[in-house]
């Protein structure tokens, strides 16, 4: 049954996906974070995983660079795998003084100079806001970690080298907590077709300041947001009454 871009069977993923841009972001997190851990997809190296956390079973994938990319891939997954929910763990840049590299951000809503969610919303403004519940699981998950994450609206760009000067000054003025490039696009999707989605992210960047951390941290060394994704899902869990 697969599709053109996923060569899983149904079945193999969980009902949960956690979702880095980056695929080999995926991969560490499987073999950091999981056990029993099993290769779902291998199309395009964009590595899926499924496993268990503390018993849960929870699947990772990479969902590659932008809104096109991440639409194919969480549309495929929530239309033929079944998956009803999807934590994008990825990367952002700050642009607000108050937000620092390293920091955790949870995208409660995400802005975007992206076309899709007009495309699917007749030509109208979508609201692109994360599910509430996973959103106050990450909240509360992080909150037991001891990590103080902002919460706020993200900005889901779709040029990542944006030409415009002025734009990261009024991202800035509208308190946007982190500039990334799926968000949006994510939850239009999951809007679309029925599933519940949310974002957290770790600082990689300062767009204004112009600090900035190399491609093997942004890979390898968020592990306090990956704690917080995995712990939301269990958090999630519990508010549902459902237990592994
Ligand atoms: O690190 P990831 O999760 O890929 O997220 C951010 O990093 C990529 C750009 O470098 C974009 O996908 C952006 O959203
Ligand atoms: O999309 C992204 C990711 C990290 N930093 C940025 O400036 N943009």
């Amino acid at each position: 049954m697969a599709t053109p871009h996923i060569n899983a069977e149904r079945g193999d993923f969980a009902d949960t996906v956690l979702m880095p841009g980056d695929p080999l972001r995926a991969r560490y997190i499987a073999e950091t974070f999981l056990d029993e851990v099993r290769e779902v997809n291998t199309v395009r190296s964009m590595s899926g995983y499924t496993g268990r956390y503390k018993g849960r079973e929870i699947s990772v994938m990479g969902h590659g660079m932008g809104i096109p990319s991440v639409s194919i891939y969480a549309k495929e997954l929530i239309t033929e795998y079944g998956v009803g929910t999807l934590i994008r763990v990825g990367s952002c840049g700050a642009v607000r003084d108050d937000v620092a590299v390293r920091d955790v951000v949870i995208g409660l809503g995400a802005c975007t100079d992206s076309g899709v969610n007009r495309t699917r919303f007749g030509g109208m403004d979508f609201a692109a806001t994360a599910d509430f519940a996973l959103t106050r699981a990450l909240a509360d998950a992080a909150s037991d970690l001891g990590v103080a994450a902002r919460i706020g609206n993200l900005f889901s760009a779709d040029l990542f080298y944006d030409p415009r000067p002025e734009t990261a000054e009024l991202l800035k003025r509208y308190a946007i907590v982190g500039v990334e490039m799926e968000a949006a696009g994510l939850y239009g999707v999951a809007a679309e077709f029925g599933a519940r989605a949310a974002t957290v992210c770790t600082v990689s960047d300062h767009i204004l300041k112009g600090d900035s951390l190399d491609s093997t941290a942004r890979e390898r060394s968020f592990d306090e947001m990956m704690e917080i994704a995995l712990e939301s899902v269990l958090r999630d869990d519990a508010a549902k009454g459902i237990t592994s």
